[in-house]
């Protein structure tokens, strides 16, 4: 294959049969792995559509400034697309991201700000606040706010959507999908919804996020935000381009149990993919009981293991998470810890069963003795 540009490379990812990771689960499982993506992400083609998009309605030109606020994928794809087409690329970065992410943007010629990851959106420490600040105060700058951008989610209803639709030839069943801006998951949605209405969405989010509860009651309730450690995934606002009518189901899944996924991907189907990912794929088997061998699913798998050497494939940061041992204490908020057991509380209950089997054992062979 031949390409004009990089550009010209991104969409058109392959969907890969993950038959060994789901050996126990009664239906065909795909991954549909964004990590093909010449930027090594999903973000390729948002970024791409709107600032295409904006050229097309005169907002911008090459040697305008572009500024954004992002956990790092986007921020990716964009210093990418603004090293080709001539724009200045200023991104605001929450202190969450990876320090791989953050030394991949300034490789790609991106200027970055770190904001503070517990700063409140609407505190101006928070990276939303900067980049909106700073769009503002550099002359020509143009912030795409993919949070709102419904460019956003059409990147998908124009290329995500189409491509699982056609490498399934129709047969999907059932679409994973990680929330955070929403785009990925309603852009495909709305699309695959409009080929066949019977297709279940099943929207991916993260305890300390807003997304599931708003989803749920129609209310932004303050109390579920708290720190997690997943990256791209849940919001602690309420972005544009969720389209909440689209979702069948919404499943919450812990940062444990996301990392061990991801791991889990790794060995046993050799694809070295994010942390979200192991969200997505750890929604899979939380969707398990509902599942029947004629069902099709395809989990997207957002972007690469390589921005995450350091955090999830490092065993020294899984153990300082605590997620190596057999009780997990991670998470921050005493509300996640009544979830976040979902893997280890039934292998946890388990030792405790053999223990208590041995004790009893040991107990009666000793009165046994006595007698
Ligand atoms: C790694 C990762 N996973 C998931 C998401 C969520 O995708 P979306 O913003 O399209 O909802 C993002 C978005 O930044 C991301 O970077």
């Amino acid at each position: 294959m031949r390409y004009e540009n990089v550009l010209a490379t991104i969409g058109n990812t392959p969907l890969i049969h993950l038959s060994r990771i789901s050996k126990d689960i009664p239906a065909t499982v795909y991954g549909k792995v964004e990590s093909y993506n010449p930027g090594q992400s999903a973000k390729d083609r948002t970024a791409l559509f709107m600032v295409e998009q904006a050229e097309q309605e005169g907002l911008i030109k090459p040697g305008d400034t572009i500024v954004e606020a992002t956990s790092g994928n986007t921020g990716y794809s964009l210093a990418m697309i603004c090293s080709l087409k001539g724009y200045r690329c200023v991104l605001t970065v929450s202190s969450k991201a990876s320090q791989e992410k953050l030394s991949l943007l300034k490789a790609m010629g991106a200027e970055v700000v770190v904001c503070p990851a517990d700063a409140a959106p609407e505190d101006p420490r928070s990276y939303y606040s900067r980049a909106k600040q700073l769009s503002e105060d550099i002359p020509g700058a143009y912030y795409l706010a993919q949070n709102f951008n419904l460019n956003n989610s059409k990147a998908h209803y124009s290329s995500t959507g189409p491509e699982i639709w056609e490498q399934t030839e129709g047969k999907i069943t059932h679409y994973v999908c990680c929330a955070g801006t929403g785009g990925t998951l309603s852009g495909t949605a709305r699309y695959l919804k409009e080929k066949n209405p019977d297709i279940k969405i099943i929207a991916v989010d993260a305890y300390g996020s807003v997304l599931k509860k708003y989803w749920q009651t129609g209310e932004f309730d303050e109390s579920e935000i708290y720190p997690y450690k997943v990256e791209g995934l849940g919001k602690t606002i309420i972005p544009g381009n969720v389209a909440f009518d689209l979702i069948d189901d919404f499943i919450k899944v812990t940062d444990r149990s996301s990392a061990h996924r991801a791991r889990q991907l790794a060995r046993q189907e050799g694809l070295l993919v994010g942390y979200s990912s192991g969200s997505a794929m750890q929604a899979v088997f939380r969707l398990k009981e509902q599942l029947k061998p004629t069902d099709v699913v395809v989990a997207l798998f957002p972007d690469h293991g390589t921005r995450y050497l350091g955090k999830i494939y490092n065993d020294e940061w899984m153990r300082q998470q605590g997620f190596m041992q057999m009780e997990p204490q991670n998470q921050q908020h005493p509300a996640a810890n009544q979830h976040m057991n979902e893997d280890s509380y039934t292998r946890y209950r388990k030792i405790y069963r053999a223990y208590r089997m041995k004790y009893k054992r040991y107990l009666r062979q000793t009165l046994k003795s006595m007698s």
